[in-house]
C-alpha cells in the first residue's frame, strides 16, 4: 500500500515531534519544516496529501502558508494549529482556505480524526456534477464550483437565500461531495422545535432528567456524529439556545441534559436562513458571536427569477420525477404553458414551481399540461419582482391550501362524501381529488 505523505510545519520541537509520531503511526511519511522557508522548499520538492502548520513561525504566519498553498497547491488540505481559545485566528485561517484547525494542547484523538477526514476522498468524480442541483446558468455554475471546492473543508457555512430556492439541497450537495459523505446528514428546522424541548433535541438527555424523560435519548448532535448537521432557519433559534449552540461549536463538545460529562463531537455544521441575519443582530434577535462562528464561509442561493434560463431544465427534471412517482407516461408542457411559467416571478422559488407542476399534472387532461392547468392567476403573473420579494413562499402555499381545503370539504359535505360526485362538482378528475385529499390529510382510505 502506498504511504500517504504529510508536511508538518512548526518551530516548537515538542509539537513537531508529537505530530510526527502520531502521523507516522497512521502510516504517513512525514516531512518536517521549522519555518515558512523550509515549508516552501518541501512543497516545491514533494507531493503531499496533507499539511499541518503552526500559526507562529520565525519568518511568517501559518495563514501566509495557507494562502501560499491555496494559490500554488489548491488541492492540498492544510490545517492550522492555534493557541487555545484563539477563535479569531482559527476563523481567519479557514476563511483563507484552511480546511480545519486544531487548538493547543493537541488532543490526539481529534488530530487523528482531522487527518482521516482530510485525506479521505469525497464522492467519486462522477457524482460531482451532482444531479441534485439542476441549473447551468452562470450563477448556478459558479455556485456548483464553490460547493465542490468547499466540500472538503470543515469550515461552517451559512447558506442564505429566499424560501424554496434550494438551500437545503445545497447543504446536501456539500455533504455528498465531501469526506463525510458516508456519515449521516441530519437536517433540522430550528423554528419547528418546541422551545422547552430544544436543548434535549439538540444534545440528548438522560432518563429522569425532566418530567417525561422516560428513557435516555440521543440528540441531533450525536445523531450527526461523523457527518453533517444542517441547521435550517437558524435565525429562529431562541437566544438562550444560541448561547448553548455557540458553546457546542466552540468546544466541539456537548453535554446531554441531566449529565455532567462532556461528549466530544465530530460534525460539520451547515446553517441556512432566509432572513437577513445582520438585521436580526441589530434587532437583538441573533448573537453576533454565533453569527461569526456559523458564517465562516457564506454561500448565497439565487432566487429562481434571477436564473430564469434554468426554468426549462428544472421543469423537465420535476416532470420526470412526477412521472416516476405516479408511474405515469412522460408529461409534456404546451408552448403556451411554458410561456406562462416564464412570465411568472415565482416568489416561492423552485418549491413553488414543483407545487405548481404537481397541481397542474393532477388537473391536466392526458399527460399534457396547458397554460390554464398551471392556475397562475393573472395578478400573480403580473406581480413585480419587488413585490414578490415581500411574499413568502410558505405563506402563499398555506393560503392556497386553506382555499383548497375549504372548497373540497364543502363539495364533500354536499355530496355526503361521495368522492366521484364531489370531483364532478369541483370540476376536477377523480385522480386529482384523491391526490388532493391525500395531500391535505383528508384521505380516509
Ligand atoms: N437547483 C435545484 N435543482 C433541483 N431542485 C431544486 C433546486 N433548488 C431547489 N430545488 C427543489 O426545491 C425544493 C425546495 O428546495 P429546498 O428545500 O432546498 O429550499 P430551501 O431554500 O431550503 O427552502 P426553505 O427556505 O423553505 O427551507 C426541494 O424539493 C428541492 O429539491
Amino acid at each position: 500500500m502506498n504511504k500517504n505523505s504529510a508536511l508538518i510545519v512548526d518551530d516548537e520541537p515538542d509539537i513537531l515531534e508529537l505530530l510526527n509520531i502520531t502521523l507516522t503511526r497512521m502510516n504517513f511519511n512525514c516531512v518536517l519544516a521549522a519555518s515558512l522557508r523550509e515549508a516552501e522548499q518541501a512543497l516545491a520538492a514533494h507531493q503531499f496529501d496533507i499539511c499541518l502548520t503552526d500559526m507562529r513561525m520565525p519568518d511568517g504566519s501559518g495563514i501566509d502558508l495557507v494562502k501560499l498553498i491555496q494559490s500554488n497547491h489548491p488541492d492540498l488540505p492544510v490545517a492550522v494549529i492555534t493557541a487555545h481559545g484563539n477563535v479569531d485566528i482559527a476563523i481567519e485561517s479557514m476563511k483563507a482556505g484552511a480546511f480545519d484547525f486544531l487548538s493547543k494542547p493537541i488532543d490526539i484523538e481529534r488530530l487523528r480524526a482531522l487527518v482521516k477526514t482530510a485525506t479521505k476522498s469525497g464522492a467519486p468524480e462522477a457524482a460531482l456534477d451532482n444531479e441534485l442541483l439542476v441549473g447551468t446558468t452562470d450563477v448556478m455554475r459558479k455556485l456548483k464550483q464553490q460547493i465542490h471546492k468547499l466540500a472538503r473543508s470543515q469550515a461552517p457555512i451559512l447558506i442564505t437565500g429566499e424560501s424554496g430556492c434550494g438551500k437545503e439541497l445545497i447543504a446536501r450537495s456539500i455533504h455528498a461531495q465531501g469526506p463525510r459523505c458516508d456519515g449521516p446528514f441530519i437536517a433540522i428546522n430550528c423554528g419547528a422545535i418546541p422551545r422547552e424541548l430544544m436543548e434535549s433535541e439538540f444534545f440528548g438527555h438522560k432518563k429522569g432528567s425532566f418530567t417525561g424523560a422516560n428513557a435516555d435519548k440521543i440528540g441531533l448532535f450525536q445523531a450527526a456524529e461523523g457527518g453533517t448537521l444542517f441547521l435550517d432557519e437558524v435565525a429562529d433559534l431562541p437566544l438562550d439556545m444560541q448561547v448553548k449552540l455557540l458553546r457546542a461549536i466552540q468546544e466541539k463538545a456537548i453535554r446531554p441534559v441531566g449529565t455532567q460529562a462532556e461528549q466530544k463531537t465530530n460534525i460539520r455544521i451547515l446553517s441556512a436562513t432566509h432572513k437577513n441575519l445582520q438585521n436580526e443582530i441589530v434587532a437583538g434577535n441573533f448573537r453576533q458571536d454565533l453569527y461569526y462562528r456559523i458564517n465562516v464561509i457564506h454561500l448565497h442561493a439565487p432566487a429562481l427569477r434571477e436564473r430564469m434560463d434554468d426554468l426549462e431544465a428544472l421543469t423537465s427534471a420535476i416532470l420526470n420525477k412526477l412521472a416516476a412517482t405516479y408511474d405515469s407516461e412522460k408529461i409534456t408542457l404546451t408552448p403556451d404553458a411554458i410561456k406562462h411559467l416564464k412570465r411568472y416571478p415565482f416568489p416561492g422559488n423552485v418549491r413553488e414551481l414543483e407545487n405548481t407542476l404537481e397541481r397542474a399534472f393532477t388537473l391536466c387532461e392526458g399527460n399534457t399540461i396547458r397554460g390554464d392547468d398551471l392556475q397562475l392567476a393573472p395578478m400573480q403573473v403580473e406581480t413585480s419582482a419587488t413585490q414578490s420579494e415581500e411574499l413568502n413562499g410558505q405563506a402563499l402555499d398555506k393560503k392556497l391550501e386553506e382555499i383548497e381545503m375549504s372548497y373540497i370539504t364543502k363539495a364533500l359535505e354536499e355530496t355526503r362524501w361521495n368522492r366521484t360526485e364531489a370531483a364532478k362538482k369541483l370540476g376536477i378528475s377523480f385522480r386529482s381529488l384523491r391526490y388532493r385529499l391525500k395531500k391535505l390529510g383528508l384521505d380516509t382510505d
